[in-house]
């Protein structure tokens, strides 16, 4: 039985076996090809889906959840609103509040960050941006950038080759051939590190190449009109758009144009030298390769943490850290005559530790991940190619293929040890080659998943500044609700007020007048200061507005302004080219003296205009403060103004500024009140003969007798409007300060009543006692 057995299986090598790995020899190049082909397919096919996170049935899902939810629509659009309600709005980029309105219970910190459908849909929005056609200066970059990208591969292969033929020459003692070799060697490092460093430099041209886009882009919309203040006071997505613009847009195009070398150039290898590696050592390491490669990328993306989240995180830190040392330096003067100094270390250290305890975790999870990942990359897969190496030896052998150990002294199965040797050294160094081009291939996944971070931050500016600029703000309210939601909380108030923020007001421009129709005064916050305002101004009729702190003076001009949007009536009023809005602590620029006044005029436009240095100078003669030329060495000076000036000094450049411009309409909250009233008087009665109307909000009674009109602000959201008497205004005010004032003298004369009365019990009581 033993015996048939065994002649069975000998009958069935012979006939089958044998045979097969006979035509498998014969025809093993052709088979190596096919494999060949198989596995660069796989190759892509396993970095795309580990690239894009998943499978496509799992990309299927997610698309079905995205369909579900909306969010298939453009950026902005109602699915995005929709999406964006859901989780990122709230607590997004730059936020670290709760998430508002949308879909219940589900509450996210930042916007989504994960390398799936949504980041390549951002991506490729970003991409539009930063390559804009194919004869753009990008996109010449990336083609110099690709060829030098596959010069440096044809490079490796060939060094590879000549590796293993310097070594062939060396165990065959040919000094002739090693020499030419050697030589041969030394000018390829010219091609090759002039290729290297080309690489890095076109690398570091296209990072800036996209920054210059982005940013152009970026300032463009965030420049555009009022962007800039609707994006920190309308809406509540972006806190800190500074540290966006600046720091969030370098590290994206940084990481941009990494990656696209850091894919392009291990996939281009990974084909290529396993290509040359098939035709010499066959396709059977291949398969081998393949199973573990496939192991290791699946046990690599286990591995792999959330890098996007994390990349998007230390940004939102970064920047709040940041803005607490803006404030501060904003707020020097300030803080450091209150002694504020040891509160705002808490404020700025409370910040520098949040991040570093965030850039610590992440630090720790990066040396967890390197280790598994060079643990695979370096040694498995450094193993695994000198097992393939072996198999132009050792598999020839198991197929019964001849390279019997027995062979002629120098030589096995008739290959030379020269040959073999150079098979050998080539082989290993292409293996080497591939296994450390997977290896890249595969930390680029972390690569991809921290730019994944980086594209949603940008993306989350670029969205939020298209739905400010066109009014769709998301921001939290009073009583919980949002802009978004457009709910306010609970109570028959309350739901007034919400109904109130769904309405939209209408502008109608005219070239004069200002006329305010039922207009609802309302904060962001969706706080109704006023529930229907209604008020014009005529041109020459100088309003005066009053009313407590808090009431709502200076919002009316945030809504005059165009800052704030109207909720319901009309207003009529010239556009705000005509206005000049002079605070009580004027804005001074950087630039020049001269800029002060001017501003937002340059040199160049003030010349077109016809003024000269000279009328700026007669202006700030009328002000008195025309020393402040000489004083600062002339109106070329350019100082930080805002350190250099006293709060007259400046409120009285402010007054020159409106003279300059001469609009039709200004604005002044609190604008005199480091000024003398002579200097009052003059600014007043100069504006009134150029023909600026005034509104004042101000509670000097000194300024009165220059307005003809008032509007008052009760408090409790109530107002009155009319002409102002300000004679008799002013003579009640007289008779009221006068009667408040000797109330304020009644404790003191009740109090010496009673020490009167006192000292007259006491001397009765004496003369009693006499
Ligand atoms: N950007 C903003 N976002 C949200 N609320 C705001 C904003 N600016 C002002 N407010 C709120 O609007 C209300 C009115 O402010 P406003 O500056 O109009 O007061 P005011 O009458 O000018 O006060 P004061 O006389 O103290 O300057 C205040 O409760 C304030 O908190």
């Amino acid at each position: 039985m033993a015996h048939s057995q065994s002649t069975l299986r000998a009958r069935m090598r012979d006939q089958y076996a044998m045979p097969a790995a006979a035509h498998y020899m014969q025809h093993r190049r052709r088979y190596s090809n096919l494999l060949m082909v198989a596995f660069s397919a796989y190759v892509f096919q396993n970095t795309y889906a580990g690239l894009t996170g998943g499978s496509s049935a799992a990309k299927r899902k997610a698309k079905a959840a995205a369909k579900a939810k909306g969010t298939q629509g453009q950026p902005g659009g109602a699915g995005d609103a929709a999406e964006k309600g859901a989780g990122v709005s709230g607590g997004s980029v730059g936020s670290s509040g709760p998430a508002v309105g949308g879909a219940k219970g589900r509450k996210r910190r930042g916007p989504r960050v994960e390398v799936d459908a949504l980041f390549f849909q951002r991506l490729s929005r970003l991409l539009r941006i930063v390559l804009p056609s194919l004869r753009s200066k990008e996109a010449s970059l990336l083609v110099l950038h690709t060829f030098f990208l596959v010069l440096r591969t044809l490079l490796s292969l060939y060094v590879a080759a000549l590796d293993g033929s310097i070594v062939s020459a060396l165990v065959r003692a040919q000094p002739k051939q090693f020499l030419l070799r050697i030589l041969t060697w030394m000018a390829v490092a010219v091609p090759a590190t002039y290729t290297n460093s080309m690489l890095n430099y076109l690398q570091s041209k296209l990072a800036i190449a996209y920054r210059t886009r982005l940013t152009k882009k970026v300032h463009e919309d965030y420049l555009d009109g009022t962007t800039f203040y609707a994006l920190g006071n309308l809406d509540d997505r972006i806190k800190n758009a500074d540290q966006l613009i600046v720091v969030d847009i370098q590290k994206f195009s940084t990481s941009l144009a990494e990656i696209y070398s850091n894919i392009a150039k291990p996939m281009l290898d990974i084909v290529l030298y396993n290509y040359q590696l098939s035709r010499s050592v066959g396709a059977e390491g291949l398969i081998a390769l393949t199973v573990i490669v496939q192991a290791s990328a699946a046990l690599l993306k286990l591995a792999t943490p959330p890098f996007g989240r994390y990349a998007a995180e230390e940004q939102r830190l970064e920047g709040e850290y940041r803005f607490a040392h803006t404030r501060l330096l904003e707020h020097a003067e300030e803080v450091a005559l209150l002694r504020g100094s040891q509160t705002e270390k808490n404020l700025i250290e409370r910040g520098y530790f949040a991040l570093i305890k965030h850039v610590n975790r992440v630090f720790r999870m990066r040396m967890v991940y390197s280790l598994v990942e060079e643990g695979i990359v370096k040694w498995v897969w450094g193993s695994l190619g000198l097992c393939v190496c072996a198999v132009p030896v050792f598999g020839a052998r198991l197929l019964g293929m001849g390279g019997g150990e027995g062979g002629a002294a120098g030589t096995i199965a008739g290959i030379d040890f020269g040959s073999r040797t150079e098979g050998f050294v080539t082989n290993r160094r292409l293996l080497l080659s591939a296994s450390d081009a997977m290896g890249r291939l595969m930390s680029t996944y972390r690569d991809l998943s921290e730019l994944s971070g980086y594209t949603a931050r940008v993306s989350e500016l670029l969205d939020t500044m298209d739905d400010v600029k066109a009014g769709r703000y998301q921001k939290k309210l009073v009583g919980g609700g949002s802009t978004a939601g457009r709910s306010v909380g609970k109570g028959e108030e309350v739901a007034e007020n919400a109904k109130m923020l769904q309405g939209r007001g209408k502008i109608i421009h005219s070239d004069d007048e200002i006329i305010f129709d039922n207009v609802p005064i309302v904060t962001p916050n969706g706080d109704v200061l006023i529930k229907s305002l209604t008020f014009y101004v005529k041109p020459g009729n100088h309003l005066l507005v009053v009313g407590g702190n808090g009431t709502g003076k200076s919002s009316l001009f945030r809504i005059l302004g165009g800052l704030w949007p109207i909720y319901g009536g009309t207003v009529t009023k010239p556009p705000a080219s005509e206005f000049t809005y002079i605070p009580q602590r004027p804005y001074l620029s950087l630039g020049t003296l001269r800029d002060q006044i001017v501003y937002p005029h340059s040199r160049s436009q003030m010349i077109a205009r016809g003024v000269t240095d000279l009328d700026l100078l007669g202006i700030l003669k009328l002000l008195d403060v025309d020393s402040i030329v000489e004083r600062e060495g002339g109106w070329d000076t350019q100082r930080e103004w805002r350190d250099a000036l006293s709060g007259g000094d400046k409120q009285r450049l402010a007054m020159a500024r409106l003279f300059y411009h001469c609009p039709k309409y200004a604005i002044l909250d609190e604008c005199t009140s480091a000024v003398t009233l002579q200097i009052e008087q003059t600014f007043y009665e100069r504006a009134t003969e150029l023909g600026i109307t005034l509104l004042t909000v101000s509670h000097r009674p000194s300024l009165w007798k220059y307005h003809k009109f008032i509007l008052q602000y009760l408090g409790g959201g109530d107002y009155a409007f009319g002409p102002l008497d300000w004679e008799a205004r002013l003579a009640l005010q007289e008779e009221k300060q006068s009667l408040e004032q000797k109330l304020a003298e009644v404790p003191v004369w009740e109090a010496r009543l009673k020490e009167l009365e006192g000292e007259r019990e006491t001397r009765e009581r004496r003369k009693e006692n006499i």
